[in-house]
């Protein structure tokens, strides 16, 4: 593509040489990828300055270089005032506006994003639609699958794959978008069609200020809705409205606004809501009429998640029996509320929460059906928001027969430092501590008997430990099965 065409998107910017003859093979925003002919852009980042890197771009054959201060370089400069946003609206530009060409839905807020992105994806493939979904545990192309790093990958990664999303003819594609997404200009030019709101609570105040902070992040994507976008075309905000936060999120955009609903009244609603161990059943009630849903999914939580997941569909003008139809056979996601069944008589269950809400959500469930104790292995992760460390481990200790308390991903941090942040939260004696997580998982299982149930908090889906900035593999559900079979072993040879 021609430079000169790619930079019509930018309003303001100087170059410090002619680009009239310039093309350009790709846009690159890691030195180490850049190859003959590619747009380099200099981020400057969290760990290092990608201007620091133009020189090693220009010697891997870059065309030009985007940066927001002048550079020691041969090739053509273009100069911006903010090389994240510009990478966005170039990355679009370069990939034909990929957005514009199937209907996108983003979802935001604290806890529910990925649970939810899922029963949206069983929706719109119910439906016949070719999906795609981006979110924390991998990106989708109809049932291609592929790692990501980020939950909401960086601009340039996101608009590459829209772009392939529009080659593989997908309809309607799903993404979760994190509050840094929002706030570093991630998804900035991407044409959201509905944005879901699920709720806020506090996480994330290593990054964000504090709760205003990131209630502000978490409200661009309401911001964004339809701006600079056809207007004719509809665009819709869903929003719960039992979270404390719903009005925000309704006064964020200037586009319609749609409510779900359990406990007030909203325009998408759950009557009649029965919750079991094994399963939940309910009446949703739309402006179009009723439906009754059976779903295996577990807790007051699913539900949310559920009427999230339908309204976006509802006003998608997905027909009821469609939704009810996904919304009753869907299976949970990877590592949510994940029962490990080796044969034994108590309840194992692996689940993300790494929130004090998530974790109160999820203990709130497991004590409505649990018959005996309850054993809750938790650990706050590190490098992260250590205000919400004593938050969770109160929580922990509220709901537990017994709390351990045992590492998360450490990262960088001391785990015994981490550990010792928990402790602040609750009052000594009211848990145990155990550092190193297979001996905490092992020491809640020994414990576990007939009817009892033990949580694994935090970790879900992740199949890795980071510790010291090494990531080991380590998967909780793998753990508990051993510890399970260990322990059946050996009552089997007493
Ligand atoms: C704090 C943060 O968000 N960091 C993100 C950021 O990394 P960074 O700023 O450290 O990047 P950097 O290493 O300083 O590099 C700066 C620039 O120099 C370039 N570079 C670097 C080295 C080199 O040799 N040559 C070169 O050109 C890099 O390619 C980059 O363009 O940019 C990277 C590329 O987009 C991200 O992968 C990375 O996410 C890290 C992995 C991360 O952990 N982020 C978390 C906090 C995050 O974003 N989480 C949310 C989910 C939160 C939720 O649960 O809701 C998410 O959306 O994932
Ligand atoms: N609607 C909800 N409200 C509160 N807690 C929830 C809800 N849905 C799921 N949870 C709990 O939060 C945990 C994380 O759920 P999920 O992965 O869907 O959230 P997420 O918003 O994608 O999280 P992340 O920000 O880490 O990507 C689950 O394991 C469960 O414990
Ligand atoms: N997306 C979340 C993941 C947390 C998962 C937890 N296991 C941890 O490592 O803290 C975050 O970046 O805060
Ligand atoms: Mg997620």
């Amino acid at each position: 593509m021609k430079l000169s065409q790619l930079l019509k998107t930018l309003r303001v910017y100087q170059t410090t040489k002619d680009i009239n003859h310039v093309t350009v093979t790709g846009i690159e925003m890691d030195s180490r990828q850049v190859t003959h002919g590619h747009l380099f852009i200099c981020i400057n980042g969290f760990t290092v300055d990608g201007h620091d890197y133009a020189k090693q771009a220009e010697e891997k054959g870059a065309a030009a270089i985007v940066a927001d201060r002048p550079l020691d370089v041969s090739v053509p400069v273009i100069l911006v005032r903010d090389t994240s946003r510009t990478m966005a609206k170039l990355a679009n530009a370069y990939y034909h506006n990929p957005t514009q060409k199937f209907q996108l839905i983003g979802i935001t807020g604290t806890n529910g994003k990925t649970s939810t992105s899922y029963l949206v994806e069983a929706i719109f493939k119910q439906h016949k639609d070719k999906t795609g979904l981006v979110g924390t545990i991998q990106m989708k192309i109809g049932d291609k699958e592929y790692q990501v790093k980020n939950t909401t990958p960086d601009s340039l990664f996101l608009q590459k794959h829209f772009a392939e999303m529009v080659n593989e003819g997908v309809d309607t594609a799903v993404m979760e978008v994190s509050s840094h997404a929002l706030d570093l200009g991630r998804v900035h030019g991407a044409d959201f069609d509905i944005a879901v709101f699920t709720n806020l609570s506090q996480d994330h105040l290593d990054y964000h200020k504090d709760m205003d902070d990131y209630l502000r992040a978490k409200s661009l994507l309401f911001a964004q809705l339809g701006n600079g976008y056809d207007a004719t075309k509809p665009k819709y905000g869903i929003v719960n409205r039992d979270d404390p936060y719903y009005e925000a999120f309704c006064n964020s955009t200037s586009q319609e606004v749609l409510t779900y609903s359990m406990d007030h009244k909203g325009d998408i609603t759950a009557k009649d809501v029965k919750l079991s161990a094994s399963g939940t059943t309910f009446t949703l009630c739309t402006p179009s009429g009723d439906k009754e849903i059976t779903s295996p999914l577990i807790g007051k939580f699913s539900v949310y998640n559920m009427l999230a997941a339908a309204s976006a569909a509802w006003v998608a003008g997905v027909d009821l029996e469609t939704i009810q139809e996904a919304l009753s056979t869907t299976k949970g996601v990877s590592g949510r509320f994940e029962p490990v069944l080796a044969g034994q008589e108590y309840g194992v269950i692996v689940d993300y929460a790494h929130t004090p809400d998530s974790l109160e959500n999820v203990l709130e469930t497991i004590q409505s059906f649990a018959k005996k104790k309850i054993y809750v292995v938790v650990g706050c992760g590190g490098d992260r928001d250590r205000t919400k460390r004593p938050l969770m481990a109160k929580v922990a200790v509220n709901y537990a027969t017994e709390a351990i308390f045992t590492s998360d991903n450490p990262r960088s941090e001391d785990p015994e430092s981490i550990l010792r942040d928990m402790e602040s939260g609750v009052e000594e004696g009211t848990f145990k501590t155990i550092v190193n997580r297979k001996e905490a998982i092992q020491y809640a299982i020994e414990q576990a008997k007939d009817g009892d149930v033990v949580l694994i908090a935090g970790k879900g889906h992740e199949p890795y430990q980071e510790i010291n900035g090494v990531t080991h593999h380590f998967d909780d559900r793998e753990v508990a099965a051993e510890c399970i079979n260990d322990r059946t072993q050996r009552s089997y040879r007493d």
